[in-house]
């Protein structure tokens, strides 16, 4: 998810020399490095990599799981500036989590990003702990904004907006998939099949990037009056399609309470 972010910070201006990335493996680092041009320091080479990169930053972009987001927390903290702005990508991991794990006072901020941020088209929301001034907010919020459309929303709403639009990729995904199995079904060559499966949901994705762009009037543009999108609907409906994609988001809402716990 990180590298998402820093695709579209680096291609929105951010300057390469002004990031250090850390990971654990060395191919990994190299990878990165090689790819965007920046410092990037695997833990396999030198176990101090998190603190070497923390020390001394102005923001922390803190992108592993949620199980070892605060251990990372924890092993920074002796090196961070009182002013470093600490920010989470991790889903279901709270405020109060983080900052237990953070010296006292240390400013906060939750974030749910997706990956199109890779190419400055993410969601990007932003909770700010009560350590943020407005203005490191705004400083967080004006650099997230070059991967995408940052919004802020209280941290008891995280969970459901990552149910939208941090997984939300993953559904558009899935639909291209289930797209080019049908067309398999309907005797497509696959390989055809996947090709124009993919151009279309990304096509959609761009008439749906358009300034006012209207899910509801695209999809009826679409829908000639008993024609064959019209019986497509119907089936999509009879078969309970927006229910589902309901009872999806709600597990997946449900899935980040019960890692909140967990993590306790
Ligand atoms: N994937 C997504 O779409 C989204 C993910 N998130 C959140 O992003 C976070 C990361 O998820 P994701 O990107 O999918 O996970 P990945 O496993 O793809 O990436 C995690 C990265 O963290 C590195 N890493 C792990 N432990 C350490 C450590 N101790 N020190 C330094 N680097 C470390 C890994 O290095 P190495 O590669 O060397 O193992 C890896 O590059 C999660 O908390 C998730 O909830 C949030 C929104 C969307
Ligand atoms: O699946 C996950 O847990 C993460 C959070 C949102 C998207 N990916």
């Amino acid at each position: 998810m990180n590298e998402a972010i820093l695709g579209g910070l680096l291609a929105a201006g951010t300057d390469p020399s002004d990031v250090v990335a850390t990971v654990r493996r060395a191919e990994r680092a190299d990878e990165l490095a090689h790819r965007h041009g920046i410092m990037a320091i695997a833990g396999a080479e030198d176990p101090d990599n998190n603190k070497l990169a923390a020390k001394g930053a102005g923001v922390v972009i803190l992108g592993v799981k949620p199980v070892g987001i605060t251990d990372l927390a924890r092993e920074i903290s002796p090196v961070l500036a009182p002013s470093t702005i600490v920010v989470s990508v991790a889903a279901a991991v709270s405020i109060a989590q983080l900052e237990a794990a953070l010296p006292p006072g240390q400013p906060v901020i939750r974030t749910m990003p997706n990956t199109p941020a890779r190419l400055g088209r993410g969601v990007i929301s932003v909770s700010a702990g009560s350590n943020v001034t407005p203005e490191q907010q705004q400083l967080v919020t004006e650099l997230l904004s070059a991967a995408g459309t940052v919004v802020e929303i209280p941290e008891d709403q995280v969970d459901a907006l990552s149910a939208i639009s941090g997984s939300g990729p993953a559904y558009a995904f899935y639909l291209a998939e289930a797209m080019a199995a049908a067309g398999v079904e309907l005797g497509l060559d696959p390989e055809l099949s996947v090709r124009i499966s993919r151009e279309t949901v990304a096509g959609a994705g761009y008439m749906l990037a358009e300034p006012g762009a209207d899910p509801t009037a695209l999809r009826v543009a679409v829908t000639s009056p008993n024609g064959t999108t019209e019986r497509a609907i119907a089936a999509f409906n009879e078969g309970g399609i927006p229910a589902i994609i309901a009872d999806g988001a709600r597990a997946a809402a449900a899935r980040a309470a019960e890692i909140t716990k967990q993590l306790g």
